[in-house]
């Protein structure tokens, strides 16, 4: 997460101290057996209580906590799994992520001795292990891993459409191959190569397998090894996937792994650096955090830091895509046909680029329009009939509704004053959706145009420029920002910060 130019509220702040309560509650839910008992069957709250164990007045409060936070759905007395729950939280599910939860606990031992870190230096806090706890915790660790690649896999290849019918992938650092299944499950005609440590192929070997699917037991950070993988596939695959890998090494180590790894790739062949970057968002950037407190030597990049390796590495053009989940991944190959123009994901990542705060795509069906917004522009607004953009010149409410009709994607931006570089900003924004391939794409602006002091009185000056302001076309968009979960509001205090909100429709 990350804390807004505008939010100066006290619920953020609550929200940010208490939200180890929250995993608590999760963590407590699966623990106690109340998801999984309720996934099998509806039932009160008396019978499950009774058959957790719970004592009935504190089981009984727990649960009803459960209901309160949309953990668990109350109808007609019976008890049911949310859809969030029966997907994270049921065992049975197989994108539950039981194990992250335990592993995570582990993981806030060292997150609350940050400050000796800062002080003693990173790895101060590792600690010499018994064999059977190394074990139970590396276990923990593989079966987090393997549960949150699962919903990651999905993410990434479904943000990298466009693939041919047959190809090589090769993934570096596999785990237990669940990007590769995933990745094979939408694309059959394709072979994979799963490389990893010995023992981690030995591992996963042994659980699921697939017909297009090796193994390669190596260690890429031993030269030889890498040299014979390097040797043996050179220029044949389509993709080389690096996940969660490059966070391990130190940034020359990955500039050597990255300059042999390219030379696995066909002239148009592609690697995927898909991690966690420190100035992708507030998640990459606590992550980096989390291997300065978690690991001996493991750290985050940025991602021109990234995009700098690969460059050395001879794969100069390169893309960004966002991930739902937070992860993104930058995708480097030698040719322009890298380019992911048409990806809503990129072009969240450029509004970012830009400078925009907040980038949120949406269904344009979402939008709402209120006769009281145009009402609030007629009476009360200091800029009525002046400026061209804005009623009664601007775009009637019907006009804009039947635009609304005509696209079916979105990306509603938040920006900062000068209200003037937001609009800049904007029409930035819409020439690189409309060179990446989004022909229809139309920004509407927030606040009145500011091309120009004064608007001359028989025509728009600048009609090039001119957009929309969304208020002018009747959108309600405090609701829409709210349903993106943006925080805005009116600005009480002079010391409130002024944002602006903006839309682009494309398509
Ligand atoms: C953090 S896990 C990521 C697993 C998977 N790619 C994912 O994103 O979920 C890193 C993986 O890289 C593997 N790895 C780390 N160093 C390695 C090395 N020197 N050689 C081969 N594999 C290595 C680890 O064994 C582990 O499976």
């Amino acid at each position: 997460m990350k804390i807004s130019p505008a939010d100066n509220s006290y619920a953020t702040f609550c929200d940010l101290t208490t939200g180890y309560r929250l995993f608590y509650l999760l963590r407590e839910a699966c623990n106690a057996g109340i998801i999984d008992r309720v996934a099998e069957h509806a039932c009160t709250t008396e019978e499950l209580v009774k058959q957790c164990g719970l004592r009935a007045e504190e089981g009984g409060r727990f649960v009803e906590s459960l209901v309160n936070v949309g953990l668990l759905e109350r109808y007609d007395g019976q008890l049911y799994l949310s859809r969030f729950a029966a997907t994270y939280l049921a065992s049975t599910s197989p994108e539950n992520q039981v194990h992250v939860l335990e592993f995570e606990e582990l993981l806030m031992e060292n997150w609350g001795q940050l400050g000796k870190v800062l002080r003693d230096g990173q790895g101060s806090l590792i600690q010499e292990r018994s064999p059977d706890e190394y074990q139970r915790r590396l276990n923990l660790f593989q079966g987090a891993m393997a549960e949150a690649a699962r919903v990651r896999a999905r993410e990434l290849w479904e943000a990298l459409p466009g693939l041919p019918e047959t190809g090589l992938i090769i993934d570096i650092g596999a785990g237990d191959g669940s990007y590769l299944h995933e990745f094979l499950t939408g694309h059959p005609g394709w072979q994979a190569l799963a490389c990893d440590l010995p023992d981690v192929c030995n591992a996963a070997q042994s659980g699921s397998t697939h017909p297009n699917l090796r193994w390669h037991p190596i260690n890429i950070i031993a030269e030889h090894e890498l040299g014979q993988l390097v040797e043996m596939q050179r220029g044949q695959a389509s993709l080389v996937v690096l996940s969660n890998l490059i966070h391990c090494y130190s940034a020359e180590e990955n500039s050597n792994l990255l300059a042999r790894l390219a030379q696995l790739t066909t002239a148009d062949g592609m690697v995927i650096v898909h991690d966690f970057y420190t100035d992708g968002n507030g998640f990459g950037a606590m992550y980096d955090l989390h291997m300065l407190v978690n690991t001996f030597n493991g750290r985050c990049y940025t991602i021109p830091e990234t995009a700098d390796l690969l460059q050395q590495a001879g794969l100069p053009q390169h893309t960004v895509l966002e991930l739902p989940s937070r992860s993104h991944a930058v995708i480097a190959g030698r040719s322009s046909s890298v380019e992911a123009g048409t990806s809503l994901h990129l072009l969240r990542t450029t509004a970012r680029q830009l400078g925009f705060h907040a980038a949120v795509d949406l269904d344009p069906v979402v939008i709402t329009i209120e006769p009281w917004v145009k009402a609030k522009c007629s009476y009360g607004c200091s800029q009525y009939g002046r400026k061209w953009s804005c009623p009664p010149h601007s775009m009637g409410s019907e006009e804009f509704k039947e635009l609304l009709g005509c696209y079916s994607r979105a990306l509603l931006v938040a920006g900062q004053p000068p209200l003037r570089s937001f609009q800049e900003q904007l029409l930035e924004l819409e020439k690189a959706a409309f060179l990446g391939g989004f022909k229809k794409a139309l920004a509407f602006s927030g606040g009145p145009c500011c091309w120009c002091e004064t608007c001359p009185e028989d025509r728009c000056t600048f009609p090039e420029k001119r957009r929309p302001s969304l208020e002018s076309c009747g959108c309600d968009v405090f609701a829409l920002a709210e349903r993106a979960g943006i925080k805005m509001g009116p600005l009480k205090n002079s010391d409130d910060f002024v944002q602006y909100v903006g839309l682009l429709l494309v398509e």
